[in-house]
């Protein structure tokens, strides 16, 4: 059963089942929802797991969390993964250093690891809507990558409506066009003029507005989000870091039991959460390492305490999908350590004096399980730059989690970085940090210049990227997002009714 990290307000059920929580993502006074308790795994968990493939551990993991949904449809939706680069390995480890291992969670349809949740989650989603016999709309606010793979997911899905905000020039072009030439009919892309804090705060503050939700239950419409606020995309997040631990015995590169650490970029902290659940149920993660870009609020948080936008701006940086503020999933780790009331009191003090800080115990609490540090653009530069002439290549958020690894491993122990993303969705950063160069490429020209230079494959459906026409081709203020989607849905309504 799930509960909510800011109490119940007496109105809203006090637990809900998984079904429930996806379906309803908003819980009392604008907080989450958490699993009460989590499952646990021995020994013996990791020793079985080490003969049986993703999938199966996936589906051994959603059994031990006793979630609503049939078994039939897991599997259906963890079949998915069947599309992915190699059915057998959908997230391939891939060592770099004699303690550095990469785990590379893009190789699915969108290229980011956000498919490693939205596929299944997706799948499952849309299948409860047409059993429930429900319509829902799904909200999604990207900074580059949930966009492409909540659009990917849900396209063409009976029963479900996607609007999706982006922020106008605050991702890759590529990450753009992922978006902006989607052609299923039951999905809206929109530009914000803003950055990805006011597009998801738009988001957050519909999701919490019951006059909102009443008009859409006028047209028998439900509410739902496709972000990492969503349960749904969490628990899809805490397998692939058990899987790595696994990924490192079946390659004989620690003993069961040992202790790794972990490193993640982290912009909304759901990967982050996934692996601080992964070490409460009994991975053994030595540290969680976050690493950071330029808007290095996380990296205050966990060294400091202090959670402070009182004199932060937004930066855009060459890792978009990290340019994030505020910062959903902390309030998931802050109730797991300091219960409801104090989440509460945390996040309405940084909703109205943007700060809160936490008081020693609890920072040296956080600390017991995070360390944090950040990076400039040009050091992620240099570390591409640096492991492209060793044969690897890495995108630029990857790169920023070198300076964890360079700063952070106390220990001789072996280090999982979690790669977010593929290169081709960067490709102008990277000719600028494999060519040591500032010149303005455009995407195009720079996926064939690396094409060609390095010798690599591009994926067909980002070249094809290109071709494709734009669809979506509105910019709005955040004023007018509810009207667009009004818009939207009557469209579609009078679609459905011919
Ligand atoms: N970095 C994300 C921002 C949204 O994060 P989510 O995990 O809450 O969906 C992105 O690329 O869109």
């Amino acid at each position: 059963m799930f509960i909510e990290t800011r109490g119940n307000d007496g109105i809203k059920p006090q637990k809900v089942p998984f079904s429930y929580a996806i379906l309803h993502p908003s819980a009392s006074f604008g907080g989450l929802y958490v699993p009460e308790t989590l499952p646990k795994l021995d020994a013996h968990f990791f020793e079985n797991a080490a003969k049986k493939s993703y999938k199966e551990i996936t589906l051994d993991i959603l059994n031990l969390f006793q979630i609503d949904i049939e078994k039939e449809v897991m599997q259906k939706a963890v079949a998915l993964y069947d599309a992915f680069d190699d059915a057998h390995e959908p997230t391939p480890l891939v060592q770099i250093e004699d303690d550095l291992f990469v785990n590379e969670l893009y190789h699915g349809p969108t290229r980011a690891f956000k498919d490693m949740a939205l596929q299944p989650f997706g799948y499952i989603l849309s299948h409860l809507a047409q059993k429930l016999n429900e319509k829902y709309l799904i909200l999604a606010a990207t900074s580059g990558d949930t966009g492409p793979a909540t659009l990917d997911t849900f396209a063409n899905k009976p029963n479900i409506n996607v609007v999706c905000l982006y922020p106008d020039g605050g991702t890759s072009d590529v990450q753009r066009l992922q978006m902006t030439t989607q052609t299923s009919t039951n999905v809206k892309v929109l530009g914000i003029h803003g950055n990805f804090d006011d597009a998801q705060s738009a988001l957050k503050t519909l999701l919490a507005s019951s006059t909102f939700k009443e008009a859409l239950e006028a047209k028998e419409i439900k509410l739902s989000a496709a972000n990492s606020v969503n349960f749904g995309r969490i628990i899809f997040q805490i397998i692939y870091h058990i899987y790595a631990y696994i990924a490192l015995l079946k390659q004989e590169k620690i003993k069961n039991g040992h202790p790794f650490y972990t490193i993640i970029p982290s912009g909304n902290f759901g990967n982050a959460l996934g692996a601080y659940y992964a070490k409460k149920m009994g991975l053994p993660i030595e540290k969680i390492l976050i690493a950071s870009n330029i808007n290095n609020i996380l990296t205050d948080l966990i060294t400091t305490g202090v959670y402070d936008l009182r004199h932060r701006h937004l930066l855009q940086t060459t890792s978009p999908a990290m340019d994030i503020l505020i910062s959903s999933n902390v309030e998931r780790v802050l109730f797991d350590k300091f219960g409801a009331s104090r989440t509460k009191a945390c996040m309405e003090a940084l909703k109205e004096e943007k700060i809160y800080t936490l008081n020693a115990d609890e920072l040296a609490l956080l600390r017991e399980d995070f360390e944090a540090v950040y990076c400039d653009d040009s050091f992620g530069k240099e570390q591409i730059h640096h492991y492209a002439n060793k044969g690897y290549i890495m995108d630029p958020h990857t790169a920023t989690c070198l300076k964890a690894y360079q700063a952070l491993k106390a220990k001789p122990l072996p280090c999982v970085l979690c790669s977010t993303a593929e290169w081709t969705k960067f490709a102008p950063t990277m000719m600028n940090a494999l060519n040591q160069d500032t010149k303005k490429y455009s995407d195009k020209e720079a996926l064939v210049g690396i094409e060609h230079s390095l010798h690599v494959k591009i994926p067909a459906s980002i070249h094809a990227l290109f071709n494709q026409p734009v669809i979506h081709d509105k910019v709005v203020h955040k004023e007018a997002i509810e009207a667009e989607i009004f818009e939207f849905l009557n469209l579609t309504c009078k679609k459905e009714c011919k």
